[in-house]
């Protein structure tokens, strides 16, 4: 980008990028100059791609928030503390330029950084003759191990926090408004409002993720591409299967409205919806009261889904589902999410 891109990164600089805590050198130079303190580093990155991760008409705002969200849920999966981002922006050209959408996507960062004390230490801003696309990296900290996705084993309960399948049904809505392709639901606009919120402004479950690997819990994933699907890594990763008591998953009551005359919208939504960001934990029952504990003293909901069993236990699927206690089969996970 020519001049623009300078006016764009001064503005980072001036509302984002102020002093924070570790930041010894922060926007402006060739590399940010950070300080973990004697502390272990955490680092990962999701790219949001215009058309495929939102909308193109999406509020910058709501953008911004997402784009971070989903960075910061990936920390909270492994049990660490957020500290710092850095943005790569690759713009197509607007005739509008970028000063208003800047604003208000700054707005949706700020509210979101500010509420975990994580700066913007850096990033990279690019034009592009493709689709907007912003890549986040979020770094984080911990003082012992992190939670992983290969440490589930035979015995452990099955957690999930919040609610699954909200965003997914908000898609299928957004979807028919546009015309395309998606499931019918038909919702009153307070339900709409409820869902699309949780579709555009994910929560990052840092707290309860922090408090998690301070109990002892050893193994956690965030769930972007569906329940089941995010489950299935963990099972992978850790070489064993699971039950899931399909009647145990935890809907918010605008979701349990919806699916109450449906029960295959019940399946589909929480279990192969995607975009959650809800973590899924798995943790011996000793850590159970502790876990519980955890969740309540953060006021958030945390709910029991089933159970880790053993690789040579019974049958030959990695998932066991059942619902009221009989073994239904498993929806077909959404496979286009990751076609290349
Ligand atoms: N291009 C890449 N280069 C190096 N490592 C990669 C690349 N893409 C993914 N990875 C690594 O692969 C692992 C799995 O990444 P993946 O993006 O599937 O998980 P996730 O970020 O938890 O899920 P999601 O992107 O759906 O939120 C991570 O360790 C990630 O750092
Ligand atoms: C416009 C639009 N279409 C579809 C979706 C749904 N969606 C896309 S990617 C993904 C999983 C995580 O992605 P990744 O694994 O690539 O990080 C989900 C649930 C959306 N949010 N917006
Ligand atoms: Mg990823």
């Amino acid at each position: 980008m020519a001049g623009g891109e300078f006016a764009l990164i001064a503005q980072l600089r001036s509302r984002l990028g102020t002093a924070g805590k570790g930041v010894r050198l922060g926007i402006g130079d060739d590399a940010a100059w950070l300080d973990p303190a004697g502390r272990q580093l955490v680092a990962t990155m999701d790219t949001l791609v215009a058309g495929r991760h939102f909308f193109s008409d999406v509020r910058p705002y709501d953008l911004a928030w997402k784009a971070l969200a989903v960075n910061l849920s990936d920390l909270a999966a492994m049990g660490a503390e957020a500290r710092w981002c850095l943005l790569g922006l690759a713009l197509p050209s607007r005739a509008a330029g970028y000063g208003a959408w800047l604003e208000d996507f700054m707005g949706g960062w700020r509210a979101l950084a500010e509420r975990h004390d994580v700066t913007l230490a850096g990033g990279d801003t690019v034009a592009t003759d493709g689709p907007l696309t912003l890549s986040v990296t979020a770094l984080g900290l911990v003082d012992r191990s992190v939670m992983r996705r290969d440490a589930a084993r035979p015995g452990d309960r099955i957690w999930v926090t919040g609610s699954l399948g909200d965003a997914a049904a908000a898609l299928d809505l957004a979807l028919m408004e546009r015309g395309r392709e998606g499931h019918r639901v038909l919702c009153s606009a307070i339900q709409r409002e409820a869902l699309e919120a949780r579709r555009l402004r994910p929560t990052p479950r840092l707290e309860l993720g922090e408090a998690a690997a301070s109990c002892g819990v050893r193994c956690a994933l965030d769930c972007s591409d569906g329940f089941l699907a995010d489950l299935g890594h963990i099972l992978e990763a850790s070489g064993v299967r699971a039950h899931v008591a399909l009647d145990a998953l935890p809907l918010s009551p605008e979701l349990a409205d919806l699916a109450r005359t449906d029960s295959e919208r019940l399946r589909r939504w929480p279990l192969t919806g995607g975009d959650d960001y809800e973590l899924i934990l798995c943790a011996p029952p000793s850590l159970s009261a502790a876990l519980r504990q955890a969740a309540a003293a953060r006021g958030l909901r945390l709910t029991a889904v089933g159970r880790i069993l053993s690789a040579d236990s019974g049958s030959s699927a990695a998932v066991i589902l059942t619902w009221r206690d009989q073994v239904v089969p498993l929806p077909a996970v959404w496979g286009h999410v990751h076609a290349l």
